[in-house]
């Protein structure tokens, strides 16, 4: 496929009389690792649910391999969130319920993969995340590194086409941070998987191949990393 796996052009939304994006553009390449930034309120947040088929603009194009995304209803959007995208959040969003081999399995489970098969793939991820001997821990027994590198894994092990993570360190020290991103970028990057990540952090986006800044509800592009 030629031009980028997803893009947004021109997207509009508000929230009652609050604008929150006033013609976004932004656009990512398979395998691209890119960084939103921006101002507290920008719009930011309200641009990754925008492209992820999360939140449906008021006006503007989202385009994902090719493929309309505003345009389709809800079944279709929520099936293209399970079966090719992949979300981190800022405070995990683990179910407290289940175990963190559970919750890694989650995606595979809702998509129709048996129990057994499902968690032995969510327990490949333990070892490689340096979370050995956790999978039965449930997320209250987990620190908040631990806790985000099981929702890391969740959010990988469907193996999706993009992830999207929003502030995904946003509640970690900074390096435990940078762990985290480490293990983000560098399982991505494997896959060849594209990543939209949130941040506010300046260290958190150096680990991006190109950044886009959002103010005001409008994303700028800033030029490509020297190298990349
Ligand atoms: N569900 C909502 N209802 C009403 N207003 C909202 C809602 N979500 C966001 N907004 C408003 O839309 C604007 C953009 O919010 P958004 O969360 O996208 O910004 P952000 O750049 O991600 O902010 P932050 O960095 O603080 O998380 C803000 O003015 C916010 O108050």
């Amino acid at each position: 496929m030629s031009g980028p796996l997803i893009k947004a052009r021109g997207v509009a939304l508000s929230f009652g009389r609050t604008p929150a994006l006033q013609g976004a553009d932004l656009a990512a390449d398979a395998g691209e690792v890119l960084a939103v930034m921006g101002p507290s309120g920008s719009g930011k947040t309200t641009l990754l649910h925008c492209l992820a088929g999360i939140l449906t603009p008021d006006s503007g194009e989202v385009h994902f391999a090719g493929r309309r995304v505003d345009t389709l209803g809800e079944t279709e959007r929520s099936a293209l969130r399970r079966d090719r995208f992949g979300f981190v959040f800022q405070f995990g969003q683990l179910v407290p319920e289940l175990t963190a081999e559970e919750n890694v399995a989650l995606p595979l489970l809702l998509a129709g993969t048996r129990r057994a098969a499902a968690l032995k793939e969510a327990g490949a991820w333990f070892e490689r995340l340096g979370l050995d001997g956790l999978e039965r821990h449930r997320s209250g027994e987990l620190s908040g590194g631990q806790a985000q590198r099981v929702a890391l894994a969740r959010g990988l092990v469907g193996r999706p086409e993009v992830l999207f993570a929003d502030e995904p360190t946003g509640s970690l020290d900074s390096l435990t941070g940078e762990h985290v991103m480490d293990l983000l970028v560098g399982a991505a990057r494997e896959r060849g998987t594209t990543v939209i990540v949130v941040t506010h952090e300046p260290r958190v986006a150096a680990y991006a191949d190109r950044e886009v800044i959002v103010r005001d509800g409008k994303a700028t592009p800033l030029t490509a990393r020297a190298g990349s």
